[in-house]
């Protein structure tokens, strides 16, 4: 019987997260934390904004001036100065109006601003400004103005730990005070071991023997883990001997110490599967079997050596598809070192025949042209079509049924890194499709 992919997911999560990453953090320079997760929170030392200011270019008044206001009319008021952005801190004439630029200090005694296209004549160059009645009886205390602190008050915390320091928060670090040699604490990401092989994987640059490929799996895993922000990853090429790969895997892992295994391969029904029968002998608490998606079907789980170990199929469209399923949703939930799945409705542009017993998991290009976004298919599903899949951007979730799904049909599909980018020559789809698309049984 197979296990559900929420299932799955779920075992993947709590394995993670029985050896999550010790709260080991390390500090880098302001400059070299883009990516990286504050470790602690980040306590503000001035008030954000500094003073308070202006949000529009205009005229700082003093509300209680303007209830003077006639029923019939407007309210004039002089102009006595005016203040651009970074100029010393005033003081307003009662009954004036203060000339402020966006981001000028409020200058003492006004409380509210208001834009320059709602008074007459609509300039700077003028002696006195009217407020028109509709204007002035509308007029709030605060109105266009941005409170000193009111992004964040000295002493409060700017940016909690856990922040993913993207553009925002280094923008904020930057407003904040901090250089980019300041020194950020940030959390040390998890180091990851990759295992790929079996007896007829070379690495990419041996001349292939009959019978032989090249190792994909391998630089698809490490390439996957970077973009998910694991910087550590290990590579281990292995063959089909299950004593020398736990031989070796056992010399990596007491050498890098990783928070995580993956493995590729050699884990389904065949005769020589170094994974399953290695660690079925040495792991603990392993467990292998099915999923019930196409592809990414078998797998398994478990720990060697206290590590956890996370297996995944070896058709290298099934390895990337189970990274993008199973790893990526763990590893966002519990170690928050990459973005969790983020799943969104797009309309099929053509029919599409679903398994009858199992989720399946296509490649697909979308067009955001339209709202809800197009998908169309690339390539067949069979999971040896790593070209087609390297040519998509997005994964189709096409649930178990006995129809076909007409084209229009609204399905799930998950973002992922690669297809085209705009500038790109536009080709006509690769290598014809394989027959076995609609067979209910592709491989
Ligand atoms: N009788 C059954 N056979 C198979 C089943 C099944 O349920 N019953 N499942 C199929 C499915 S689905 C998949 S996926 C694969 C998974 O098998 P393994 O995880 O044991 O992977 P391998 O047999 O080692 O390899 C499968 C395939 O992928 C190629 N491969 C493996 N590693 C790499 C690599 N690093 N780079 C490039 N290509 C790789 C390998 O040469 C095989 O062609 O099992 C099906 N069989
Ligand atoms: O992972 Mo397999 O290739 O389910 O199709």
């Amino acid at each position: 019987m197979s296990r559900s992919i929420e299932a799955h997911q779920g075992e993947l999560r709590a394995l993670l997260a029985r050896a999550a990453p010790d709260d080991a953090t390390e500090t880098v320079p302001l400059a070299r934390a883009a990516g990286r997760v504050l470790a602690r929170d980040l306590v503000a030392p001035l008030d954000l904004p500094p003073h308070t200011n202006a949000q529009m270019d205009g005229f700082a008044v003093r509300v209680s001036d303007l209830a003077a206001v006639p029923p019939d009319g407007g309210i004039d008021l002089p102009v006595t100065a005016i203040r651009a952005a970074g100029a010393a801190p005033a003081v307003h004439t009662a009954g004036a109006a203060t000339a402020v630029m966006t981001g000028a200090v409020i200058p003492e005694g006004a409380d509210a601003v208001v834009p320059v296209e709602r008074v007459s004549p609509p300039r700077f160059d003028t002696p006195l400004v009217t407020v028109p009645g509709s204007v002035a009886r509308d007029v709030a205390e605060g109105a266009f103005v941005r409170a000193a602190g009111s992004d964040v008050a000295r002493g409060a915390v700017a940016l909690p730990a856990g922040t993913l320091l993207g553009a925002a928060a280094l923008g904020a670090c930057a407003a904040l005070g901090l250089t980019d040699t300041s020194p950020l604490p940030v959390r040390q990401p998890p180091r990851v071991v990759v295992v790929s092989g079996g007896d007829e994987i070379r690495p990419a640059g041996e001349t292939l023997p009959p019978g032989a490929v090249h190792d994909a799996n391998g630089p698809l895993l490490a390439a996957w883990l970077r973009a998910a922000g694991v910087d550590s990853v290990t590579r281990l090429g292995v063959d089909d001997d299950p004593d020398a790969f736990l031989a070796r895997l056992g010399d990596v892992v007491a050498r890098v110490r990783p928070h995580l295994v993956i493995t590729s391969g050699g884990i389904s029904a065949g005769a020589f599967e170094v994974v399953r029968l290695a660690l079925g002998r040495a792991g603990r608490e392993m467990w292998f079997g099915h999923v019930a998606v196409q592809p990414g079907g078998p797998q398994g789980c478990g720990t060697l050596l206290g590590v956890p170990v996370v297996c995944l199929p070896g058709n290298p469209v099934s390895t990337w598809v189970s990274c993008e399923l199973f790893v990526r949703p763990a590893l966002a939930a519990v170690w928050g070192c990459c973005e969790p799945p983020r799943w969104f409705t797009a309309r099929l542009q053509e029919p599409v025949q679903p398994l009858p017993d199992r989720t399946q998991l296509r490649r697909g290009v979308l067009d955001h042209s339209d709202c809800p976004p197009r998908v169309s298919l690339a390539g067949g599903a069979s999971s040896h079509l790593l070209t087609a899949a390297a040519r998509a951007d997005a994964l189709v979730r096409i649930a178990p049924g006995a129809q076909q799904l007409p084209a229009g049909t609204p399905l799930a599909v998950l973002p992922v890194a690669g297809g085209p980018r705009a500038g790109a020559p536009v080709t006509a789809g690769g290598p014809a499709p394989t027959n076995d698309d609609e067979s209910g049984e592709p491989r």
